[in-house]
């Protein structure tokens, strides 16, 4: 791990850009990226490869034991593994979309994966790196110098996301969209920002606009870190 590891915790609603965001704004900084959501989409799909129904708590919660996965922190580019089986796409399927709820509503399947999280976190090897997910601010990296919540208005999410899935209608993806915050967010708060927590709303700012304004709150943060404030 690098002397000084600048973290940037970023949560936030689904389609908020999260990832996108999180990605360009490591690439630009020389970050290392860490994309939380990954995880539990990773322990969703292996639960369905082992015949193991998602909503049987006891019996997933006795797969973590065997869960064997990794995941890489380039923003150029990451493959994430679970054993020997690259999951990179497959956990990106609709049926891991709609599933992965289930696993992780469940405590046992949290606490887990932020233990996780938070080795890969201590092993990036970069001067920073920027973690997004739902409870990074909160949960994973409370004590982190930067913590943002990156949020827009929910038509807005609903229309980003419906330009990039042609494969279904704008509705479907809408009430996905909908349905998946609503069930989300029983389990931690990512729709409003907690103390100490910046919010970035890029409703009205395009794509750059917004990696720029991500940029300038971390700089506005580090820079008061440097100077002991
Ligand atoms: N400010 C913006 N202006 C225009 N498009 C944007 C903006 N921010 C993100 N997008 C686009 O919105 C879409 C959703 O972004 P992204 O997948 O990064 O969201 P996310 O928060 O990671 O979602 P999820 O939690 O569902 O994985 C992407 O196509 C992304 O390029
Ligand atoms: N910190 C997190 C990150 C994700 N989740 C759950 O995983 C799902 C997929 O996340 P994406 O960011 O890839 O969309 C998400 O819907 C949550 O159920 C989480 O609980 N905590």
């Amino acid at each position: 791990m690098a002397d000084t590891l600048i973290v940037v915790a970023v949560d936030g609603p689904a389609g908020s850009g999260k990832s996108s965001v999180s990605k360009a704004v490591a690439k630009k900084l020389g970050y290392a990226y860490l994309d939380s959501g990954a995880a539990y989409r990773a322990f969703a799909w292996y639960v369905v490869q082992r015949g193991i129904d998602v909503q049987d708590e006891p019996a997933v919660i006795r797969l973590l034991a065997d869960f064997d996965y990794r995941i890489g922190t380039d923003p150029d580019g990451y493959a994430v593994f679970v054993g020997e089986h690259e999951v990179t796409q497959a956990i990106r399927d609709p049926e891991v979309t709609a599933t992965v709820r289930y696993v992780s509503r469940v405590p046992e399947v949290r606490s887990h994966l932020v233990e996780l999280f938070r080795r890969i976190i201590r092993s990036a090897d970069a001067p920073g790196i920027v973690v997004e997910g739902r409870d990074i601010t909160t949960v994973v990296a409370p004590d982190a110098p930067v913590r943002l919540l990156l949020t827009a208005e929910e038509h807005v999410r609903m229309g980003r996301r419906s330009a990039e899935i042609t494969t279904q209608t704008a509705s479907t993806v809408a009430e996905q969209l909908r349905s998946r915050d609503r069930a989300d967010s029983r389990v931690v708060d990512f729709m409003n920002a907690a103390d100490g927590v910046t919010t970035v709303d890029s409703t009205d700012l395009d794509f750059d606009q917004t990696v720029n304004a991500v940029i300038e709150v971390i700089h506005s943060h580090t820079a008061r870190i440097s100077h002991g404030n």
